[in-house]
């Protein structure tokens, strides 16, 4: 899957149409035939009986495709009504022929204050579309504050699709973004908020969009706006433009075919004190899972016999000082090395995270590790082209508060910061892998190498917002690095595992499900 911005898919689309393979106007005809199938494959219960639709039209193409849905929904029989934002003189080019196909039909109605909304009662609209604006939105919106209506409220999450009106039930109208809800950013995910500084936003029950995804469905807010998502084909040639998205590691990546253990590796995970270790021992298990040939874990002395209570194929080793585990990692044949979860945050991790730096092997920072380094800029300055920083969006406000104040400004004038961005700008500042956690996790390269894992709509996997899945991912990649992969690879095929366990064990699921999860996700990709 591969995720575009605005201006990919407009060169994709003015490429189609200099190179003549395609007219405009038969994009957009096709656009809006696609959005009616998509709506009956949706609801099949809509082909039947007299129904009807509100489709509110933008002044831009993606207008364009409202009236090209109105006209092909009155075709099927349904009562339409349109309603267009500003004026109609405004509207020009192929958006204007369809208006004008449409006039020849029926008339339009104004989209301003003096419009109450679509109701929700009897007489309501099954359907409401939401055409105002598609990849073309790049400032604050305007002409909507005055509407008497929000679209967000008809994206009712009642289990029966009900709404009570006076003494009845009534269903509530189905909302259908063209392309995107018409407040997202399809370049980020971010919403742009009202010129006059008016809350509310679009959301939709289906969103569909055409020839690819665009970057906004899957960052941000976008899955939350979107609801479910349905790809039009309109006939644009497949291109390698934008992003792709990351699928499961390639066999040769993760499989073990053979060697002695240590050829694959030995892998070194520090643990909090007593009563802490459990975030440590999760990470553990995650890096043998994934198939590091040894994982030690190191702990205090006082914490060996609670660990050692649950450990059995990962060895323990006592670590009493920095300059304890400087003889510890004196062992060469130790190959990555992992800590953070469950550490502490006293001056003694720091100066034990100091060695584990100085050591210069790959090594994930995760959890404390990551708070200890944002706040100490020598600690800071030793981190190096070999580690992997695996914040969630906590760790990274800490850790980069200018990046992230960019990333959680509202979307405004021009180009909109997204997470790719935020990710692309914390490698490159820290000099590091960065690996920024979410449904959507972003990983990137000092070099500016990106990559996405698009946990989102059917990869779904909201069970994972559960107490130490981050401890196990990065365990995962611990494991992969003590493996030889390297720290872009060992990051990305981490958390598409990850990710992948999660939502084969479905509901339910907790951190400490997730490394047992892992042989059958590996035994699948014929490791
Ligand atoms: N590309 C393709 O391959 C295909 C594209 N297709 C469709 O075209 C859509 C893109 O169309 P688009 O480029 O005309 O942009 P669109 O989203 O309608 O918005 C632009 C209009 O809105 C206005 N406007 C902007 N911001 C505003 C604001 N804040 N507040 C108020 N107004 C604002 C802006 O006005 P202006 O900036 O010029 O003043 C302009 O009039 C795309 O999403 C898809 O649906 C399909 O037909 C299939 C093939
Ligand atoms: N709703 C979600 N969808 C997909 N992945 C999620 C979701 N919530 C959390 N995750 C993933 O779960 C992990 C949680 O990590 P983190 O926030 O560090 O938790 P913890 O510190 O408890 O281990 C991350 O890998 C994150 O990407
Ligand atoms: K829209």
């Amino acid at each position: 899957m591969r995720l575009l911005t605005a201006a990919e898919m407009r060169e994709i689309e003015m490429a189609a149409m200099e190179s003549g393979s395609m007219s405009g106007i038969e994009l957009m005809e096709r656009a809006g035939a696609g959005v009616v199938d998509a709506i009956l494959e949706e609801w099949p219960e809509l082909r039947h009986g007299r129904r009807r639709a509100v489709v509110l039209c933008g002044p831009g193409n993606n207008g364009g495709d409202g009236f090209v849905v109105a006209r092909l929904l009155s075709g099927c029989r349904w009562d339409v009504e349109v309603r267009l934002l500003g004026d109609p003189e405004s509207v020009t080019g192929d958006a204007r022929a369809n208006l004008d196909r449409w006039l020849r039909i029926d008339a339009i109605q104004p989209l301003d204050a003096s419009y109450d909304g679509p109701v929700c009662g009897e007489g309501a609209a099954d359907i409401v579309v939401d055409a105002l604006f598609g990849i073309g939105l790049s400032r604050p919106l305007e002409g909507l504050e005055t509407l008497a209506f929000n679209l967000e409220d008809f994206v009712d999450l009642s289990p029966d699709g009900l709404r009570p009106v006076g003494n009845f039930k009534w269903p509530i109208p189905k909302v259908v973004a063209l392309d995107v809800p018409s407040s997202l950013c399809a370049d980020s995910g971010k919403v742009f908020p009202h010129a006059s500084g008016a809350a509310s936003r679009f959301r939709a029950h289906l969103t569909v969009t055409f020839h690819k995804l665009k970057r906004g469905h899957v960052l941000g807010v976008g899955p939350e706006l979107c609801g479910r998502v349905r790809i039009v084909d309109i006939g644009l040639a497949d291109t390698d433009a934008g992003l792709p998205t990351l699928g499961p590691p390639a066999r040769g990546a993760v499989a073990k075919v053979e060697g002695h253990k240590y050829d694959h590796g030995h892998a070194f995970v520090l643990s909090g004190g007593v009563g802490k270790g459990g975030a440590a021992r999760m990470a553990a298990r995650a890096a043998l899972r994934v198939g590091a040939g040894l994982v030690t874990l190191g702990c205090e002395p006082a914490a060996l016999t609670e660990n050692a209570a649950q450990l059995n194929a990962i060895m323990l080793r006592a670590v009493t000082d920095a300059t304890d585990l400087e003889q510890v990692l004196a062992d060469m044949r130790i190959t990555a090395l992992g800590l953070g979860p469950g550490l502490g945050l006293t001056d003694h991790e720091a100066a034990l995270l100091r060695v584990m730096l100085d050591a210069g092997r790959p090594t994930v920072l995760d959890a404390d590790a990551l708070s200890l380094i944002a706040r100490d800029d020598d600690l800071r300055a030793q981190v190096h082209k070999r580690c992997v920083l695996t914040p969630h969006r906590g760790e990274f406000a800490r850790l980069f508060p200018d990046i992230s104040e960019r990333l959680d400004a509202p979307a405004g004038e021009g180009a909109t910061y997204s997470e790719i961005d935020a990710a692309r700008d914390a490698a490159s500042e820290i000099g590091a892998t960065v690996l920024l956690k979410g449904p959507a996790t972003v990983i990137a390269t000092p070099t500016g190498r990106v990559a996405i894992n698009a946990a989102v709509y059917g990869h779904a996997v909201p069970w994972l917002a559960t107490a130490g899945a981050g401890d196990v991912l990065s365990g995962l990649i611990v494991g992969l690095l003590a493996r030889d992969l390297s720290p872009f690879d060992a990051a990305c095929d981490a958390a598409w595992l990850h990710a992948e366990a999660a939502h084969r064990f479905g509901a339910g699921l907790i951190a400490e499900d997730l490394p047992d999860l892992i042989p059958g996700v590996l035994a699948s990709l014929g490791a």
